[in-house]
């Protein structure tokens, strides 16, 4: 089989959500190739918590089955998280069709979740080796259908302030320009990690530098070491770094460079208008690069992924494809 769901981005491109059915109702989750755990808000939660969202009620559905011994607990890197228990439904994903998928229902999520009203849950795209489903660890919608796609693979086409879509078994090639450049990935921390080779700040010349990374559609902005992070602002007149707003900012009326990014021996170039990210005050606004300081890796976010069309190969020496869109 495959398939194409629409995703629509929240404001500033903050996420990008897709319509899900899961046991016949429809939700809007955020797909995320940083995690693996599909789970979703549920009647399960404190009816307050539900307010404004879709949720998943497992009684209604005529496919769900509940995993009774099994139960999550989610935290990301942004320091929010989920939990709750486990039912096996029926998920549809555009045309693709996953007959029984692990359906983690939320009974809890924290307050960043619930400020973000269009956002009925996520769907994990990373490994199924970080799912944290316990004591039985689950499978992705990824790899639950992966031996039924046409091909073992899925392309993130995430757009500026516009719907994209993800299509889930074949590579459409309309939706770039080019060819598209692998890099191997290293699935040992159950991330799409692969290595990136260097950089360069707008018309600047190519630094030669290894950085480990990961493809995170689930994350909003560009972390990137600290030394590159400067050499960038540092090519931006008012940049400044902000610990009360917890990262650099740059003047709103800037023009700002493009970045570059050296991924499979291929330059990746991301519109310096992609880096004024989003107000802060009349005359501030927050960079769409940050540093990757505690991180472990850095991240190619939202504000980097939008500049491309995005690969993910699921094959049995997995790696990541970028063209430009
Ligand atoms: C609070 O909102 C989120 C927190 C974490 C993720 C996954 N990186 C996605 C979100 O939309």
């Amino acid at each position: 089989q495959q398939g194409e769901v629409s995703n629509t981005p929240e404001a500033h491109d903050q996420s990008y959500l897709c319509p899900v059915t899961v046991g016949g109702q429809t939700l809007n989750l955020d797909f995320d190739t940083g995690s693996a755990d599909l789970w979703v808000y549920s009647t399960l939660m404190p009816t307050s918590e539900q307010r404004g969202h879709s949720v998943y009620n497992p009684d209604s559905s005529s496919s769900s089955n509940a995993q009774s011994d099994n139960s999550w607990t989610i935290q990301y890197s942004d320091g929010s998280g989920a939990s709750g228990t486990v039912y096996a439904d029926k998920v549809v994903v555009g045309s693709v069709t996953a007959t029984s998928q692990a359906v983690e229902a939320a009974t809890s999520v924290s307050s960043a979740f619930i400020k973000e009203t269009h956002n009925d849950g996520l769907l994990g795209l990373a490994f199924s080796s970080i799912n944290t489903v316990q004591p039985t660890q689950q499978t992705t919608f990824f790899d639950t259908v992966k031996s039924t796609l046409a091909k073992p693979l899925f392309t993130a086409h995430l757009k500026k302030g516009a719907p994209g879509s993800y299509d889930f078994g074949y590579i459409d090639t309309s939706k770039y320009t080019g060819s598209i450049t692998y890099a191997h990935v290293d699935t040992s921390n159950g991330l799409w990690e692969f290595t990136a080779s260097g950089y360069a700040v707008g018309s600047g010349s190519t630094v030669a530098t290894p950085y480990d990374s990961i493809a995170d559609t689930g994350t909003s902005l560009l972390y990137l070491p600290t030394e590159i992070v400067a050499a960038y602002y540092g090519e931006v007149n008012g940049a400044m770094y902000d610990s009360s707003q917890g990262g650099y900012t740059v003047p709103c009326d800037s023009n700002l460079p493009d970045f570059v990014a050296i991924i499979g021996g291929s330059r990746h170039t991301v519109p310096g208008s992609y880096i004024n990210y989003a107000p802060i005050s009349e005359t501030s606004c927050f960079g769409g690069i940050q540093a990757n300081d505690g991180i472990g890796h850095s991240v190619f976010g939202d504000v980097f992924l939008k500049s491309q069309f995005v690969v993910f190969d699921g094959s049995n020496s997995p790696r990541v494809g970028f063209a430009k869109q």
